[in-house]
């Protein structure tokens, strides 16, 4: 782990079930490399890094080895965007240039990775990953329906797939596999990316010509949930697209999908011989899945905890003989870049928690009641002392709000954790009538794209998974035989498939589905014809000035013409706040 990092003192309740087939995943990681370091619960669980992991990955191959079956690694996507390693460059390098590109990731013995949606809003991340990352992999990275175009000669105005359109490869143990990476359409992606949609990508003659021959199993990584979630802007699972598309081909061929992008994890169960299954966020979670293909023996899965514990439980080994040289090196390497990017800096000292998705606006514990009341305006202020004679009303996209916050010294690599994008403030000085009116506004428009999207959507089949038929609490029963005040907080996973997966059992630590995503600085108290300073962040510019025409016509608002409201950047303001409020 990293220097500093508290340690996990939970342990897993069982061992994996293994079968002849078995896989590692992870999803949605974001630049968690260095692992969760704080003291806090529920940090300790995830606070293990990519070196330990490492260690982990190589052992558990080498014992599928002496077992004589198979373990492939697989990631889901975005990789980019989420902490310093990742947003911190201070030499301006394209996003996670160094902690994919460059350094880390690809030290890890991945089979198969899909791109995010990350990857691709900032073309320079995109030309990135085609130019440094993608040669690594060697056909492992895979977009299936995601295109850059080039710019340089000799490659002038070319569209070219960003990664590897597919793989077809044969096992150590020698099954053929077929593997494919899915892109959910993402239309927010930056000009010079093309991202085809779902319906699209299985029509194509290179896609049926590449499911035409029955391989003993479909390996599917995507970024996009492995099920329907009540936030619009990750509720488009277009699985079952590619689910049908192959099952048209392929009636009982074996399935397997591991999605991302709701942070989330989840399972399901689609027919006898599919399954989809998810692995959270952040390096909090990796994955576990097991299937016997030869005697059709059903599927096992698990959510392990990403600490130390976790990786010598299910390895076998004691502290002394885990680390292997290049896990070691590899944690080496990641403190190094951590302190050359003065990642450790304190800005301030946080006086309590602040939480993402325990509590809700306006609980005293969120940190959105904590952003929106408190540091979005006094930051606001303190950019432009000019316009202070202006009342304010700064909106926010709260999907750009990433992480807690917790008690204690608040860091550069903590301002990127909870807030890692480089957007500008623009605004418009507008009557109150209108201000007052903008944020249901957007939100109301948001939620009808997605009413539009989902009205053409396809369901995933789901079949309640029938190995193990006991019930979850009887299951969590046998596997945890101590008191209930043993038990640390963390994840208690509640998805569609059965039996308790959760590897580590925890006490539950809640959570809630976001709502709606825009939200503001508490109104002031005004007269429709007063005027009011309305702020919003570039990156949700074109939905603010939509509403605004709408709202207000004949002012003919545009991007281009938009002023910007004071020279701090999104990524910039927790440091400022921290610094005069926290100091
Ligand atoms: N420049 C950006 C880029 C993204 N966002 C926010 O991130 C959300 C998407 O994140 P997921 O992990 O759900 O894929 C997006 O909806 C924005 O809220 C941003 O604010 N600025």
């Amino acid at each position: 782990s990293q220097p500093g990092a508290t340690q996990s003192n939970a342990w897993p309740a069982r061992p994996l079930v293994w079968g002849d087939i078995n896989f590692l995943f992870t999803t949605d990681t974001h630049g968690w490399l260095m692992g969760h370091t704080k003291s806090r619960p529920p940090e300790p669980n995830y606070s293990a890094d990519f070196g330990d992991f490492l260690s982990f990955v190589t052992h558990m191959k080498e014992i599928a080895q002496e077992k004589g079956v198979d373990l492939l690694l697989v990631d889901s996507g975005d990789l980019h965007d989420g902490t310093g390693l990742t947003d911190g460059s201070p030499t301006g390098q394209p996003n996670a240039h160094e902690a994919c590109s460059n350094k880390f990731i690809t030290r890890l013995p991945y089979d198969v990775l899909a791109t995010g949606n990350h990857e691709l809003y900032k073309y320079s991340s995109a030309l990135d990953t085609r130019q440094n990352f993608v040669p690594h992999w060697n056909g492992r990275y895979l977009t299936s329906n995601v295109n850059v175009t080039l710019y340089q000669q000799p490659d002038m105005g070319i569209s070219a797939p960003l990664g590897a359109r597919y793989r077809k490869f044969t096992t150590l143990q020698g099954k053929h596999v077929t593997a494919f990476g899915v892109l959910f359409h993402f239309t927010w992606n930056a000009p010079g990316t093309i991202v085809q949609s779902v319906e699209d990508l299985v029509e194509q003659v290179w896609f049926r010509e590449a499911i035409a021959d029955p391989p003993d199993l479909f390996l599917l990584a995507g970024h996009m949930p492995v099920h329907l979630e009540e936030d619009p802007d990750v509720n488009v699972n277009d699985w079952p697209i590619v689910y049908y598309a192959i099952r048209q081909v392929h009636p009982t061929t074996p399935i397997f999908i591991f999605g991302g992008h709701s942070h989330k994890r989840n399972c399901t169960v689609m027919d006898e011989h599919a399954i989809a299954v998810q692995g959270g966020r952040y390096m909090e979670t990796v994955g576990w899945l097991s299937a016997n293909l030869t005697e059709d023996g059903g599927y096992s899965r698990r959510y392990l905890d990403t600490n130390r514990n976790t990786y010598q439980y299910h390895t076998r080994l004691r502290e002394e003989s885990f680390d292997t040289a290049a896990g070691l090196k590899l944690t080496n390497d990641i403190a190094e870049l951590a302190n050359k990017w003065n990642l450790h800096d304190v800005f301030g000292y946080a006086p309590q928690d602040w939480y993402l998705d325990r509590v809700d606006y306006p609980d005293k514990q969120s940190i959105m009641t904590l952003f929106l009341d408190e540091v979005l305006p006094t930051v606001m202020r303190l950019g432009a002392p000019e316009r202070s004679h202006i009342p304010l009303l700064a909106i926010f996209n709260r999907g750009s709000i990433r992480y807690d916050i917790y008690h204690g010294a608040f860091t550069r690599n903590d301002q990127y954790t909870v807030l890692p994008f480089k957007n500008d403030f623009f605004y418009a000085t507008v009557p109150w009538a209108v201000g007052k009116r903008v944020v249901d506004g957007a939100n109301k428009k948001r939620e009808d794209e997605a009413q539009l999207r989902n009205a053409r959507r396809i369901m995933m089949p789901s079949l309640r998974h029938t190995q193990g038929q006991e019930s979850d609490a009887v299951v969590m029963q046998k596997v945890f035989s101590g008191p209930e005040e043993q038990l640390t907080l963390g994840y208690v996973t509640q998805d569609l498939c059965d039996g308790y997966a959760d590897d580590t059992i925890h006490l539950d630590i809640g959570g809630m589905d976001r709502a709606d995503d825009y939200m503001s600085s508490p109104p002031p108290e005004l007269d429709d014809d007063d005027l009011i300073d309305v702020i919003f962040p570039s990156f949700v510019a074109q939905p603010i000035v939509d509403v605004l025409n709408k709202l207000f016509p004949g002012q003919n608002y545009s991007i281009p013409t938009l002023p910007i409201y004071c020279g701090i950047q999104s990524d910039q303001v927790f440091e400022v706040y921290a610094r005069h409020m926290w100091n």
